[in-house]
């Protein structure tokens, strides 16, 4: 996907004045969040909404490049005049220009001084946990048809009631996996990790597929069988089950199990069933590391975001069934819809004059960032896989 191109909205060959850009720049890729604001067409607050006395309308938008190619990004940024952000202000043509933007990740810290020379922008950095925490509790409070369980194939959107919303266990699956007990706005504890995550399916099955990019890798296991390479215990069993333990013969004993064979090499197996038992092994270890923590606290929901998922039916069925499995039903996998983008929209939040109380989502929509390169069709949220192209309709109210 083509990036560096000026951003044009509804097909408006004017540049959108945008206010605020906040990134989360991680081990594998960066995310970036910015508000743009709609042409004149601003509005009274909702009459439920107090205190406060005016709103602009616009959009949060969403877009992602790989922290390797970090310059796309710096061009991105540039080209689109991402930093000539005027706030929330209700002037026309604001371009004051800003001396700082909102960073977290690792690479706000790595990549503070190619912005510095680059941009000549500060990166002001913000606690990568402390964002990935209020990112998640801004999606599941204000943006409707955020959180979905996934089950047998089928996604069903999960109402969130806010006065119910915690305790949960928030697992974000980047290139490394962190465990957050999060209790409330700002209340949270991070209490597990595991290395073995997105980079490490992306990195070894790079290595045993020979696949160009994360894309052709996720879209190989598509097509692949994992019981060629895994070791099933009916292999183990001569096709029985194993119900006294509760295991059925096609539970997988050992993932690669079969990979031990004397007569067969690398070459011998498919790259598509390499690529699904390696999905399969990430995703189920995940979840049951997952559900362990889970009964450690005694927490009901397991919300799971990062780019890892990518929306992903295998990815999302396994992990809801390692949870369902392991969890006897107690615990509940739940997923969810910006799942990339928590920790950026966090960065974003933490903007002073900007919190989760005047951001009100009005409604989320698929608009692509720039519509010369996407097409607006009819959007289903339950099927898409919202890969940093689309954006939210929202306002931000002021008192
Ligand atoms: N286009 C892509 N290119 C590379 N990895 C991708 C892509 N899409 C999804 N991924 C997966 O997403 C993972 C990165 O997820 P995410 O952006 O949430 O984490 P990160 O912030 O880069 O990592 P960390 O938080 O550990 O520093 C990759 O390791 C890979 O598994
Ligand atoms: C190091 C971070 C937090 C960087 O995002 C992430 O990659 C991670 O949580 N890794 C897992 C490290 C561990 O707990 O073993």
């Amino acid at each position: 996907m083509e990036h560096n191109r000026e951003v044009e909205i509804d097909g408006n060959s004017n540049p959108i004045q945008i206010s605020r850009l906040a990134l989360d720049i991680g081990g594998s890729l960066i995310k970036l969040v910015f508000f743009s604001r709609n042409s004149g067409d601003d509005e009274d607050p909702p009459k439920d909404l107090v205190g406060v006395s005016s709103g602009v309308n616009g959009r949060l938008h969403f877009a992602k490049f790989e922290t390797a190619k970090i310059n796309d990004c710096l061009q991105f940024i540039s080209a689109n005049k991402l930093l000539l952000g005027g706030g929330f202000q209700h002037q026309e043509n604001c371009t004051n220009d800003r001396s700082f933007i909102k960073a977290t990740g690792g690479g706000a810290y790595k990549f503070s001084e190619l912005f510095k020379e680059k941009l000549g922008i500060s990166l002001e950095k913000e606690d990568e946990m402390d964002c990935l925490v209020t990112g998640a509790n801004f999606l599941l409070k204000a943006v409707n048809q955020e959180a979905f369980t996934y089950l047998n194939g089928s996604k069903e959107f999960v109402q969130i009631d806010h006065n119910d919303l915690y305790p949960y266990l928030l697992v974000n699956i980047g290139s490394g996996v962190s465990m957050i007990k999060v209790d409330g706005d700002g209340k949270f504890e991070r209490v597990s990790g595991t290395s073995v995550g997105g980079g490490t399916f992306w990195g070894l099955g790079k290595l045993l597929t020979k696949s160009q990019s994360f894309d052709e890798l996720l879209e190989l296991s598509h097509r692949g069988d994992n019981r060629a390479i895994d070791t099933l215990v009916g292999d183990i069993y001569g096709g029985m089950d194993y119900l006294k333990i509760g295991l059925s013969s096609t539970t997988i004993a050992s993932s690669f199990g079969k990979a031990t064979s004397h007569n067969k090499e690398l070459e011998d197996y498919k790259p598509e069933d390499i690529s699904r038992s390696l999905l399969r092994m990430i995703s189920n270890n995940i979840g049951q590391i997952s559900y362990l923590n889970a009964l450690r606290f005694g927490l009901k929901r397991i919300i799971f975001g990062g780019f890892f998922i990518r929306s992903h039916s295998y990815t999302m069925d396994t992990i809801a069934v390692a949870v369902h499995f392991w969890s006897k039903g107690e615990a509940k996998a739940m997923f969810l819809r910006h799942e990339g983008f928590l920790g950026a929209l966090g960065a974003f939040m933490s903007y002073e004059t900007h919190s989760l109380d005047d951001l009100v989502v009005n409604q989320v929509m698929p608009l692509p960032v720039n519509a010369s390169l996407g097409t607006d069709t009819n959007y289903d949220p339950l099927k898409g896989d919202l890969n940093g192209t689309e954006s939210i309709q929202c306002s931000v109210y002021r008192a």
